[in-house]
């Protein structure tokens, strides 16, 4: 059988996503679950992850001068494209941030002083939890690869789960419509959209959805904070009905959700009747 990838997304950020996808990882078996919202991951939290390995994630090179070699000439500097090279005392300074790895300054350097060096930007966990195996990632702060990072995670959970005989992976989705998102739901058996009663909410499963058919990603929708709204519930409900999309259920806005997050705990949400909605779709 093939391994199915469930994965929550929700366009605007807040409205729930990781708490929903916490919520439904207990309700299933034999999964692996993967954190592919990198940039800022709090899934764990929840979880608890005990970690079996870290890895650094390299994506990219940038260029590091040898003080050893540089006799501060700065050509350098006038050859960046990219303003990544600024006047020094001893040597020009790199500004990471701006260096690009293109190379132009290690063809104009002289006394070969400068090389080209893989540059870390982000690190990869594999971890235990009391659901199945875990892989999560934490970009570092600034870097802007993370759809790189969320195929990387979603490699490996994939590896996990064929090594394991593990039949789902639970992926929590980054927020956002972006490069990340893309990368989190292509080729996925079913994108949840977790959506909220609001005018933000509304708009933003719009086109998150739209992004999907691009994909050809199937889409089901959670409408959670349930009550916030009477007005954008029924635009959402319009909306899903005229694009075929099955509404998973709705979970209303209440303090034993929150307290629960705030407590560090699985919400305990009921949610039997989503989940074999979402089985439904997923095997047929
Ligand atoms: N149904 C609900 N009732 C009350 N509070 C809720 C409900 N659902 C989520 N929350 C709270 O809303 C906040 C945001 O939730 P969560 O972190 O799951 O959102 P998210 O969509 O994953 O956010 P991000 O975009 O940052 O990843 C949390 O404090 C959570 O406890
Ligand atoms: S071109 Fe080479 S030698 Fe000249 S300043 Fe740059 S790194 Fe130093």
């Amino acid at each position: 059988m093939s391994i199915k990838e469930i994965v929550f997304i929700s366009g605007k950020g807040g409205t729930g996503k990781t708490t929903m996808t916490s919520s439904f990882i207990p309700r299933f078996e034999n999964l692996v679950i993967a954190d592919c919202d990198v940039d800022a991951p709090d899934l764990d939290i929840l979880l608890k992850p005990q970690i079996l390995t870290t890895e650094d994630f390299i994506a990219t090179t940038k260029a590091v001068i040898n003080s050893d070699k540089c006799l501060n000439c700065g050509k350098c500097i006038s050859f960046c494209n990219f303003n990544a090279i600024e006047a020094g005392d001893k040597t020009p300074i790199i500004k990471e941030s701006h260096c690009e790895g293109c190379k132009t300054c290690t063809l104009v350097c002289k006394p070969n002083a400068i090389e080209i060096k893989p540059y870390k930007t982000g690190v990869i966990y594999k971890s235990t939890t009391d659901y199945g195996s875990m892989i999560h990632a934490r970009l570092t702060p600034g870097e802007e690869v993370s759809g790189r990072l969320v195929s990387e995670v979603r490699k490996r959970a994939k590896l996990t789960a064929e090594n394991n005989n593990n039949e789902i992976i639970i992926i929590d989705g980054p927020p956002g419509i972006a490069c990340n998102v893309i990368s989190a739901i292509t080729g996925s058996s079913l994108a949840i959209i977790v959506t909220e009663p609001t005018v933000s909410g509304f708009h933003d499963l719009v086109r998150v959805n739209d992004t999907a058919n691009k994909l050809r990603v199937k889409c089901a929708v959670i409408i959670n904070k349930f009550g916030l709204s009477d007005r954008y519930t029924k635009e959402i409900e319009d909306y899903c009905e005229r694009n075929s999309i099955s509404i998973l259920g709705k979970v209303s806005l209440n303090k034993e959700i929150l307290r629960s997050v705030n407590k560090l705990e699985i919400p305990n949400i009921n949610n039997h009747d989503m989940v074999n909605k979402i089985k439904e779709i997923i095997y047929n």
